[in-house]
């Protein structure tokens, strides 16, 4: 099992959020993440972890420090783990025009084939298995895992959740990119981490994913109506008519007036921890 060095700590709410640095062997490079530790670790309970995924250009910290989870979250006593949101460092490679919706900041929570890219970009296995796995073995924390995440990330969650039936207790998103396959951000991801045959998009669209899941693990999704990029990169019309087609539970709430900011995300974060605590059997 590889090491973790720590890199910060910060007390947040009688618990702690803290920063770690480790070598992935499934990315091929050195990545960081945030955790956040409530209070109850420290009387030497385990708790369950809600991963968090997060959007186009975040690291771990975006979420940490916008989102204001960590008050409620050490109420439930849920920990939090963010990961970043590609892989990183010398060698990696970027957008050939650094553009910031494709490469580092946009690793699209897939598996690369094509190259140059399939060396490092292979964010679903380091999110659902070499992650946990690390986190697993150096906190105090049980399996029980569920997901969440924005954008690019609420997309991610969406994904890890259906093509992994069991592994989550529950799921939700906040402005997902809903049908990747058919939007910009996703054709130029999959385009490139997968190359142009569409059929192998399929495994990586929820809407596709929700035609054959297993598990009929209900999503609950928080969308703004204000968001800027509601109409051309998210549509989560085409989630509600893939939900609708296959009878999948869905909660979509559109919340008037809001964007697609971390200012729409704290509005909302309280509805989603209690959503998973529920599912992990926290009190609250
Ligand atoms: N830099 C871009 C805006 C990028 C952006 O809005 N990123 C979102 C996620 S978008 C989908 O995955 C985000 O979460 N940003 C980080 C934050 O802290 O807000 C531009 O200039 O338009």
């Amino acid at each position: 099992m590889a090491a973790i060095e720590q890199i910060a700590a910060n007390r947040s709410f009688g618990g702690w959020h803290r920063r770690y640095r480790h070598t992935s062997a499934v990315l091929g490079c050195d990545m960081q993440f945030a955790v956040y530790l409530p209070p109850q670790v420290e009387q030497g309970e385990r708790l369950p972890v809600l991963y968090w995924l997060s959007g186009l250009t975040c690291t771990d910290e975006n979420f940490m420090q916008k989102a204001g989870a960590q008050r409620l979250a050490a109420e439930l006593g849920l920990v939090i783990v963010a990961p970043d949101t590609s892989p990183r460092g010398a060698g990696v490679p970027d957008d050939p025009d650094g553009a910031w919706d494709f490469g580092l900041g946009a690793g699209f929570y897939v598996n690369a084939t094509q190259q140059p890219w399939a060396a490092h970009y292979r964010m679903y296995d380091y999110v659902v298995s070499e992650l946990p796995a690390l986190v697993e073995a150096n906190f105090p924390v049980t399996a029980q895992r569920s997901i969440s995440g924005h954008s690019m990330g609420g997309h991610g969650a969406l994904v890890c959740a259906l093509k992994n039936p069991g592994r989550y207790q529950s799921v939700s998103a906040f402005a997902p990119i809903s049908n990747p396959s058919n939007c910009p951000w996703g054709q130029k991801a999959l385009g490139n981490y997968l190359g142009p045959e569409r059929d192998s998009w399929k495994a990586w669209d929820t809407c596709e994913l929700l035609a054959q899941a297993s598990e009929r693990l209900p999503l609950l999704v928080d969308q703004g109506e204000d968001d800027s990029f509601l109409a051309e990169q998210l549509q989560p019309e085409a989630l509600q008519a893939a939900a609708e087609r296959v009878g999948h539970p869905l909660t979509l709430r559109r919340q008037p007036g809001y964007d697609h900011s971390y200012y729409f995300i704290a509005s909302f974060i309280d509805d989603h921890l209690r959503h998973h605590a529920r599912a992990l059997g926290r009190p609250g």
